[in-house]
Protein backbone atom coordinates (compact mmCIF):
# COMPACT_ATOMS: atom_id res chain seq x y z
CA UNK A 1 0.00 0.00 0.00
CA UNK A 2 1.32 3.44 -1.24
CA UNK A 3 1.88 6.08 1.94
CA UNK A 4 -1.21 7.96 0.86
CA UNK A 5 -3.15 5.20 1.03
CA UNK A 6 -1.55 4.68 4.87
CA UNK A 7 -2.19 8.14 5.54
CA UNK A 8 -5.99 7.69 4.98
CA UNK A 9 -6.46 4.70 6.83
CA UNK A 10 -5.43 6.67 9.41
CA UNK A 11 -7.41 9.75 9.46
CA UNK A 12 -10.52 7.72 8.97
CA UNK A 13 -12.38 7.63 11.99
CA UNK A 14 -13.95 4.51 13.33
CA UNK A 15 -17.14 5.88 14.72
CA UNK A 16 -19.54 2.52 14.80
CA UNK A 17 -20.62 1.16 18.29
CA UNK A 18 -22.97 -1.54 19.43
CA UNK A 19 -24.70 -2.62 22.55
CA UNK A 20 -25.32 -6.22 22.90
CA UNK A 21 -27.33 -7.42 25.63
CA UNK A 22 -27.33 -11.46 26.78
CA UNK A 23 -28.72 -13.30 29.28
CA UNK A 24 -26.15 -14.41 31.76
CA UNK A 25 -27.03 -17.36 32.83
CA UNK A 26 -28.64 -20.19 30.96
CA UNK A 27 -29.50 -23.30 32.39
CA UNK A 28 -31.28 -26.13 30.65
CA UNK A 29 -32.18 -29.68 31.34
CA UNK A 30 -33.58 -31.99 33.64
CA UNK A 31 -35.41 -30.41 36.78
CA UNK A 32 -33.47 -27.41 36.70
CA UNK A 33 -36.51 -25.47 37.65
CA UNK A 34 -35.31 -26.67 41.21
CA UNK A 35 -32.60 -24.64 41.15
CA UNK A 36 -34.29 -21.15 41.30
CA UNK A 37 -33.19 -20.15 44.74
CA UNK A 38 -29.44 -20.91 44.17
CA UNK A 39 -29.80 -18.56 40.35
CA UNK A 40 -31.83 -16.03 42.14
CA UNK A 41 -29.45 -16.07 44.77
CA UNK A 42 -26.43 -16.30 42.53
CA UNK A 43 -27.57 -13.32 40.94
CA UNK A 44 -28.56 -11.05 43.68
CA UNK A 45 -31.78 -10.03 42.31
CA UNK A 46 -33.55 -8.81 45.73
CA UNK A 47 -35.86 -10.42 47.83
CA UNK A 48 -39.01 -10.26 46.32
CA UNK A 49 -40.31 -11.98 43.23
CA UNK A 50 -43.46 -11.74 41.13
CA UNK A 51 -44.35 -14.74 38.99
CA UNK A 52 -46.10 -14.13 36.10
CA UNK A 53 -47.73 -17.10 34.57
CA UNK A 54 -50.40 -18.46 32.64
CA UNK A 55 -53.72 -20.57 33.43
CA UNK A 56 -52.49 -23.99 32.15
CA UNK A 57 -49.14 -23.42 32.81
CA UNK A 58 -49.63 -21.83 36.24
CA UNK A 59 -49.97 -25.75 37.29
CA UNK A 60 -47.29 -27.02 34.83
CA UNK A 61 -44.49 -24.99 36.54
CA UNK A 62 -45.69 -22.03 37.84
CA UNK A 63 -46.54 -23.00 41.48
CA UNK A 64 -43.66 -25.20 41.36
CA UNK A 65 -41.56 -22.28 40.98
CA UNK A 66 -43.57 -20.56 43.64
CA UNK A 67 -43.29 -23.78 46.22
CA UNK A 68 -39.10 -23.80 45.28
CA UNK A 69 -38.63 -19.92 46.43
CA UNK A 70 -41.01 -19.47 48.92
CA UNK A 71 -38.67 -20.11 52.09
CA UNK A 72 -36.16 -17.31 51.00
CA UNK A 73 -38.10 -15.23 48.91
CA UNK A 74 -41.22 -13.22 49.45
CA UNK A 75 -43.52 -14.38 46.23
CA UNK A 76 -46.51 -13.21 44.14
CA UNK A 77 -47.99 -15.09 41.75
CA UNK A 78 -50.53 -13.79 38.41
CA UNK A 79 -51.86 -15.75 35.84
CA UNK A 80 -52.40 -13.59 32.41
CA UNK A 81 -53.52 -15.78 29.04
CA UNK A 82 -52.86 -12.55 26.51
CA UNK A 83 -50.65 -10.10 25.79
CA UNK A 84 -51.64 -6.39 25.25
CA UNK A 85 -50.45 -3.25 25.93
CA UNK A 86 -52.88 -3.64 28.94
CA UNK A 87 -52.35 -6.59 30.26
CA UNK A 88 -48.56 -4.88 30.38
CA UNK A 89 -49.69 -1.66 32.34
CA UNK A 90 -51.26 -4.24 34.51
CA UNK A 91 -48.46 -6.23 34.97
CA UNK A 92 -46.07 -3.04 35.91
CA UNK A 93 -48.45 -2.15 38.53
CA UNK A 94 -48.14 -5.36 40.06
CA UNK A 95 -44.51 -5.33 39.96
CA UNK A 96 -43.83 -2.16 41.15
CA UNK A 97 -43.22 -3.48 44.37
CA UNK A 98 -41.47 -6.26 44.14
CA UNK A 99 -37.37 -6.81 43.08
CA UNK A 100 -37.65 -8.96 40.11
CA UNK A 101 -39.83 -10.58 37.88
CA UNK A 102 -40.44 -14.50 36.59
CA UNK A 103 -41.99 -15.39 33.47
CA UNK A 104 -42.96 -19.37 33.48
CA UNK A 105 -44.88 -20.40 30.70
CA UNK A 106 -45.62 -19.91 26.90
CA UNK A 107 -44.15 -17.37 24.54
CA UNK A 108 -47.09 -14.89 25.29
CA UNK A 109 -46.22 -15.08 28.77
CA UNK A 110 -42.74 -14.87 28.63
CA UNK A 111 -42.66 -11.54 26.30
CA UNK A 112 -45.23 -9.64 28.46
CA UNK A 113 -42.95 -10.55 31.73
CA UNK A 114 -39.97 -9.48 29.49
CA UNK A 115 -41.39 -6.13 28.17
CA UNK A 116 -43.10 -5.51 31.88
CA UNK A 117 -40.12 -5.83 34.00
CA UNK A 118 -38.02 -3.86 30.95
CA UNK A 119 -40.70 -1.02 31.31
CA UNK A 120 -39.85 -0.66 35.47
CA UNK A 121 -36.31 -1.29 35.29
CA UNK A 122 -36.33 -5.08 36.72
CA UNK A 123 -34.13 -8.06 35.77
CA UNK A 124 -36.79 -10.79 34.89
CA UNK A 125 -35.68 -14.58 34.49
CA UNK A 126 -37.30 -16.83 31.83
CA UNK A 127 -38.92 -20.08 32.57
CA UNK A 128 -39.95 -21.35 29.58
CA UNK A 129 -42.65 -24.23 29.85
CA UNK A 130 -42.76 -24.68 26.18
CA UNK A 131 -40.19 -24.51 23.44
CA UNK A 132 -42.77 -23.25 21.22
CA UNK A 133 -40.90 -20.14 20.09
CA UNK A 134 -37.67 -18.37 20.40
CA UNK A 135 -38.37 -15.41 22.57
CA UNK A 136 -37.39 -17.61 25.06
CA UNK A 137 -33.79 -15.82 25.48
CA UNK A 138 -34.42 -13.24 23.07
CA UNK A 139 -34.04 -9.07 23.89
CA UNK A 140 -37.31 -8.39 21.91
CA UNK A 141 -41.09 -8.68 22.61
CA UNK A 142 -43.59 -9.22 19.73
CA UNK A 143 -46.50 -7.09 21.44
CA UNK A 144 -50.26 -7.17 19.52
CA UNK A 145 -51.72 -3.42 18.79
CA UNK A 146 -54.56 -2.22 16.62
CA UNK A 147 -51.73 -1.49 14.03
CA UNK A 148 -50.42 -4.59 13.84
CA UNK A 149 -48.13 -6.83 15.55
CA UNK A 150 -44.97 -4.87 16.48
CA UNK A 151 -41.56 -5.99 18.09
CA UNK A 152 -40.83 -3.80 20.93
CA UNK A 153 -37.18 -3.22 21.92
CA UNK A 154 -36.74 -5.15 25.91
CA UNK A 155 -34.11 -6.86 27.13
CA UNK A 156 -32.83 -9.95 27.31
CA UNK A 157 -33.50 -12.27 30.69
CA UNK A 158 -31.32 -12.09 33.18
CA UNK A 159 -31.32 -16.06 33.34
CA UNK A 160 -33.46 -18.50 31.42
CA UNK A 161 -34.42 -21.70 33.16
CA UNK A 162 -35.60 -24.55 30.86
CA UNK A 163 -36.28 -27.94 32.15
CA UNK A 164 -36.26 -29.92 29.78
CA UNK A 165 -38.76 -32.51 31.85
CA UNK A 166 -41.55 -29.96 31.78
CA UNK A 167 -40.71 -29.06 28.16
CA UNK A 168 -40.71 -32.82 27.02
CA UNK A 169 -44.41 -33.25 28.71
CA UNK A 170 -45.82 -30.49 26.87
CA UNK A 171 -48.15 -31.10 23.76
CA UNK A 172 -45.83 -32.46 21.11
CA UNK A 173 -47.77 -29.33 18.68
CA UNK A 174 -46.18 -26.68 20.92
CA UNK A 175 -42.24 -28.53 20.34
CA UNK A 176 -43.03 -28.72 16.78
CA UNK A 177 -44.04 -25.17 16.47
CA UNK A 178 -40.90 -24.31 18.20
CA UNK A 179 -38.90 -26.22 15.47
CA UNK A 180 -41.02 -24.47 12.26
CA UNK A 181 -39.83 -20.92 13.98
CA UNK A 182 -36.43 -22.14 13.91
CA UNK A 183 -36.67 -23.44 10.13
CA UNK A 184 -38.13 -20.75 9.41
CA UNK A 185 -35.04 -18.71 10.07
CA UNK A 186 -33.81 -19.64 6.68
CA UNK A 187 -36.08 -17.70 5.00
CA UNK A 188 -36.15 -14.63 7.40
CA UNK A 189 -32.21 -14.27 6.54
CA UNK A 190 -32.90 -14.62 2.57
CA UNK A 191 -35.24 -11.67 2.82
CA UNK A 192 -32.77 -10.04 5.05
CA UNK A 193 -29.79 -10.63 2.20
CA UNK A 194 -32.63 -8.98 -0.09
CA UNK A 195 -33.02 -5.97 1.88
CA UNK A 196 -29.32 -5.62 2.20
CA UNK A 197 -28.55 -5.78 -1.46
CA UNK A 198 -31.89 -3.89 -2.87
CA UNK A 199 -32.32 -1.02 0.21
CA UNK A 200 -28.51 -1.57 1.38
CA UNK A 201 -29.77 -2.03 5.11
CA UNK A 202 -27.56 -3.16 7.18
CA UNK A 203 -26.62 -6.65 7.73
CA UNK A 204 -24.91 -8.41 10.62
CA UNK A 205 -23.05 -11.47 9.42
CA UNK A 206 -22.35 -13.08 13.13
CA UNK A 207 -26.31 -12.76 13.59
CA UNK A 208 -27.10 -13.91 10.04
CA UNK A 209 -24.22 -17.20 10.20
CA UNK A 210 -25.35 -17.97 13.69
CA UNK A 211 -29.49 -18.17 13.06
CA UNK A 212 -28.73 -20.12 10.20
CA UNK A 213 -26.50 -22.65 11.82
CA UNK A 214 -29.01 -22.85 14.38
CA UNK A 215 -31.59 -23.66 11.67
CA UNK A 216 -29.25 -26.17 10.35
CA UNK A 217 -28.26 -27.92 13.42
CA UNK A 218 -31.92 -28.55 14.07
CA UNK A 219 -33.07 -29.77 10.98
CA UNK A 220 -30.00 -32.03 11.00
CA UNK A 221 -31.23 -33.44 14.42
CA UNK A 222 -35.05 -33.08 13.39
CA UNK A 223 -35.15 -36.87 13.52
CA UNK A 224 -34.65 -37.00 17.52
CA UNK A 225 -37.83 -33.85 18.00
CA UNK A 226 -39.93 -36.96 18.88
CA UNK A 227 -43.50 -36.66 21.43
CA UNK A 228 -41.98 -36.73 24.58
CA UNK A 229 -38.75 -37.25 24.84
CA UNK A 230 -36.58 -34.89 26.45
CA UNK A 231 -33.96 -35.54 24.34
CA UNK A 232 -36.16 -33.77 21.32
CA UNK A 233 -36.58 -30.88 24.36
CA UNK A 234 -33.12 -30.30 24.59
CA UNK A 235 -32.44 -30.31 21.02
CA UNK A 236 -35.23 -27.63 20.10
CA UNK A 237 -34.54 -25.80 22.91
CA UNK A 238 -31.00 -25.31 22.50
CA UNK A 239 -32.14 -23.87 19.41
CA UNK A 240 -34.43 -21.71 20.40
CA UNK A 241 -31.61 -19.92 22.59
CA UNK A 242 -29.53 -19.44 20.30
CA UNK A 243 -31.59 -17.73 17.86
CA UNK A 244 -32.66 -15.58 20.88
CA UNK A 245 -29.21 -14.72 20.96
CA UNK A 246 -28.71 -14.06 17.20
CA UNK A 247 -31.88 -11.63 17.46
CA UNK A 248 -29.78 -9.70 20.62
CA UNK A 249 -26.35 -9.84 18.66
CA UNK A 250 -28.39 -8.15 15.66
CA UNK A 251 -30.03 -5.84 18.03
CA UNK A 252 -33.69 -6.92 15.87
CA UNK A 253 -35.55 -10.41 15.43
CA UNK A 254 -34.29 -9.65 12.06
CA UNK A 255 -32.58 -12.43 11.53
CA UNK A 256 -35.26 -15.22 13.02
CA UNK A 257 -38.66 -12.73 11.23
CA UNK A 258 -38.97 -12.10 7.85
CA UNK A 259 -41.60 -12.24 5.41
CA UNK A 260 -43.07 -15.72 7.08
CA UNK A 261 -43.65 -13.99 10.05
CA UNK A 262 -45.35 -11.19 8.53
CA UNK A 263 -47.52 -13.55 6.81
CA UNK A 264 -48.12 -15.17 10.64
CA UNK A 265 -48.54 -11.64 11.85
CA UNK A 266 -51.30 -11.31 9.43
CA UNK A 267 -53.00 -14.44 10.13
CA UNK A 268 -53.30 -13.55 14.10
CA UNK A 269 -55.37 -11.02 13.00
CA UNK A 270 -57.48 -12.52 10.01
CA UNK A 271 -57.45 -15.75 12.20
CA UNK A 272 -57.50 -15.25 15.72
CA UNK A 273 -56.77 -18.08 17.31
CA UNK A 274 -55.91 -20.38 14.96
CA UNK A 275 -52.38 -21.99 14.77
CA UNK A 276 -49.97 -21.48 16.96
CA UNK A 277 -47.00 -18.50 16.30
CA UNK A 278 -44.29 -21.20 15.03
CA UNK A 279 -46.61 -23.59 13.02
CA UNK A 280 -48.00 -20.18 10.70
CA UNK A 281 -44.21 -19.05 10.03
CA UNK A 282 -43.58 -22.55 9.34
CA UNK A 283 -46.19 -22.60 6.46
CA UNK A 284 -45.26 -19.21 5.53
CA UNK A 285 -41.43 -19.89 4.97
CA UNK A 286 -42.68 -22.72 2.20
CA UNK A 287 -43.78 -19.62 -0.10
CA UNK A 288 -40.94 -17.17 0.50
CA UNK A 289 -38.66 -20.33 0.21
CA UNK A 290 -40.31 -20.83 -3.15
CA UNK A 291 -40.17 -16.97 -4.04
CA UNK A 292 -36.30 -16.71 -2.85
CA UNK A 293 -36.07 -19.74 -5.64
CA UNK A 294 -35.17 -21.97 -2.75
CA UNK A 295 -35.95 -25.58 -1.94
CA UNK A 296 -38.96 -24.57 -0.77
CA UNK A 297 -39.90 -29.38 -0.66
CA UNK A 298 -37.13 -29.56 1.72
CA UNK A 299 -38.23 -26.90 3.99
CA UNK A 300 -41.61 -28.76 4.02
CA UNK A 301 -39.97 -32.04 4.37
CA UNK A 302 -37.93 -30.88 7.41
CA UNK A 303 -41.17 -29.16 9.12
CA UNK A 304 -43.24 -33.02 8.53
CA UNK A 305 -40.29 -34.52 9.68
CA UNK A 306 -40.68 -32.58 13.17
CA UNK A 307 -44.62 -32.57 12.91
CA UNK A 308 -45.36 -29.53 11.93
CA UNK A 309 -48.31 -28.28 9.83
CA UNK A 310 -47.42 -27.49 6.22
CA UNK A 311 -50.78 -26.19 4.75
CA UNK A 312 -53.58 -23.42 6.00
CA UNK A 313 -55.96 -26.14 6.37
CA UNK A 314 -53.86 -28.25 9.17
CA UNK A 315 -54.45 -24.97 11.24
CA UNK A 316 -58.39 -24.50 10.12
CA UNK A 317 -57.09 -21.82 7.71
CA UNK A 318 -58.90 -21.59 4.33
CA UNK A 319 -56.85 -20.69 1.33
CA UNK A 320 -58.54 -17.53 0.83
CA UNK A 321 -57.43 -16.51 4.71
CA UNK A 322 -54.10 -17.17 3.81
CA UNK A 323 -54.19 -15.56 0.25
CA UNK A 324 -55.35 -12.29 2.05
CA UNK A 325 -52.75 -12.72 4.74
CA UNK A 326 -50.09 -13.06 2.03
CA UNK A 327 -51.41 -9.64 0.64
CA UNK A 328 -51.73 -7.69 4.20
CA UNK A 329 -48.28 -9.04 5.35
CA UNK A 330 -46.47 -6.20 3.63
CA UNK A 331 -48.84 -3.48 6.01
CA UNK A 332 -47.76 -5.17 8.80
CA UNK A 333 -43.72 -3.73 9.91
CA UNK A 334 -43.64 -1.87 6.15
CA UNK A 335 -40.12 -0.94 7.33
CA UNK A 336 -39.04 -4.53 7.22
CA UNK A 337 -38.16 -4.94 3.48
CA UNK A 338 -38.93 -8.81 2.40
CA UNK A 339 -39.96 -11.01 -1.03
CA UNK A 340 -43.59 -10.06 0.08
CA UNK A 341 -42.47 -6.69 -1.02
CA UNK A 342 -41.19 -7.51 -4.32
CA UNK A 343 -44.74 -7.71 -6.45
CA UNK A 344 -47.07 -9.91 -5.16
CA UNK A 345 -50.57 -9.94 -6.68
CA UNK A 346 -53.95 -11.44 -5.50
CA UNK A 347 -53.67 -13.38 -8.84
CA UNK A 348 -50.15 -14.83 -8.03
CA UNK A 349 -50.89 -15.26 -4.64
CA UNK A 350 -53.94 -17.33 -5.16
CA UNK A 351 -51.62 -19.47 -7.30
CA UNK A 352 -48.85 -19.92 -5.39
CA UNK A 353 -51.46 -21.26 -2.34
CA UNK A 354 -52.75 -23.18 -4.99
CA UNK A 355 -49.72 -24.68 -6.19
CA UNK A 356 -47.80 -24.85 -2.66
CA UNK A 357 -50.43 -25.85 -0.03
CA UNK A 358 -51.87 -28.39 -2.36
CA UNK A 359 -49.59 -30.49 -4.32
N1 LIG B 1 -39.99 -12.05 21.76
C1 LIG B 1 -39.61 -12.81 20.76
O1 LIG B 1 -38.45 -12.73 20.30
C2 LIG B 1 -40.57 -13.81 20.22
C3 LIG B 1 -41.88 -13.77 20.59
N2 LIG B 1 -42.76 -14.69 20.14
C4 LIG B 1 -44.14 -14.57 20.58
O2 LIG B 1 -44.45 -15.67 21.41
C5 LIG B 1 -45.82 -16.00 21.23
C6 LIG B 1 -45.96 -17.43 20.77
O3 LIG B 1 -45.56 -18.29 21.79
P1 LIG B 1 -46.33 -19.67 22.04
O4 LIG B 1 -45.67 -20.34 23.20
O5 LIG B 1 -46.46 -20.39 20.76
O6 LIG B 1 -47.80 -19.20 22.40
P2 LIG B 1 -48.60 -19.08 23.78
O7 LIG B 1 -47.84 -18.31 24.78
O8 LIG B 1 -49.93 -18.58 23.39
O9 LIG B 1 -48.69 -20.59 24.28
C7 LIG B 1 -49.46 -21.52 23.56
C8 LIG B 1 -50.28 -22.37 24.50
O10 LIG B 1 -49.42 -23.35 25.08
C9 LIG B 1 -49.78 -23.51 26.43
N3 LIG B 1 -48.66 -24.14 27.12
C10 LIG B 1 -47.42 -23.68 27.33
N4 LIG B 1 -46.67 -24.58 27.98
C11 LIG B 1 -47.45 -25.65 28.21
C12 LIG B 1 -47.25 -26.92 28.83
N5 LIG B 1 -46.07 -27.27 29.37
N6 LIG B 1 -48.28 -27.80 28.88
C13 LIG B 1 -49.49 -27.45 28.34
N7 LIG B 1 -49.73 -26.28 27.73
C14 LIG B 1 -48.72 -25.40 27.67
C15 LIG B 1 -50.14 -22.11 26.88
O11 LIG B 1 -50.90 -22.11 28.04
C16 LIG B 1 -50.90 -21.61 25.66
O12 LIG B 1 -52.26 -21.98 25.76
C17 LIG B 1 -46.39 -15.04 20.21
O13 LIG B 1 -47.02 -13.95 20.87
C18 LIG B 1 -45.14 -14.60 19.46
O14 LIG B 1 -45.29 -13.37 18.83
C19 LIG B 1 -42.37 -15.71 19.32
C20 LIG B 1 -41.07 -15.80 18.92
C21 LIG B 1 -40.06 -14.85 19.31
O1 LIG C 1 -41.06 -14.34 16.33
C1 LIG C 1 -39.99 -13.79 16.31
C2 LIG C 1 -38.76 -14.50 15.90
O2 LIG C 1 -39.00 -15.86 15.78
C3 LIG C 1 -39.91 -12.37 16.65
O3 LIG C 1 -40.24 -11.75 15.53
P1 LIG C 1 -41.26 -10.54 15.36
O4 LIG C 1 -40.33 -9.39 15.32
O5 LIG C 1 -41.87 -10.84 14.05
O6 LIG C 1 -42.23 -10.50 16.45
ZN1 LIG D 1 -41.05 -16.38 15.56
Amino acid sequence: MSADGINLLKSKTFDKSKWMQLPRDVVIGHDVIEQLPAICEDLSLGTSALIITGKQTRDVAGDRARRYLADEYDVTVVSTETISLDTITAIEEAARDTDFLIGVGGGRVIDTAKIASFNIDRQFISVPTAASHDGIASSRASVPTVDGNISMSAHPPIAVVADTGIIAQAPHRLLAAGCADVISNYTAILDWELSHRLTGEPLSEYALTLSRMTAEILVKDAGLIRPQSEEGAWIATKALVSSGVAMSIAGSSRPASGGEHKFSHALDRLAPGKGLHGEKCGIGAIITMYLHGGDWREMRRSLKKIGAPTTPAEIGVGDETAVEALLAARQIRPERFTILDTGLTRTSATKLVKMLYQE
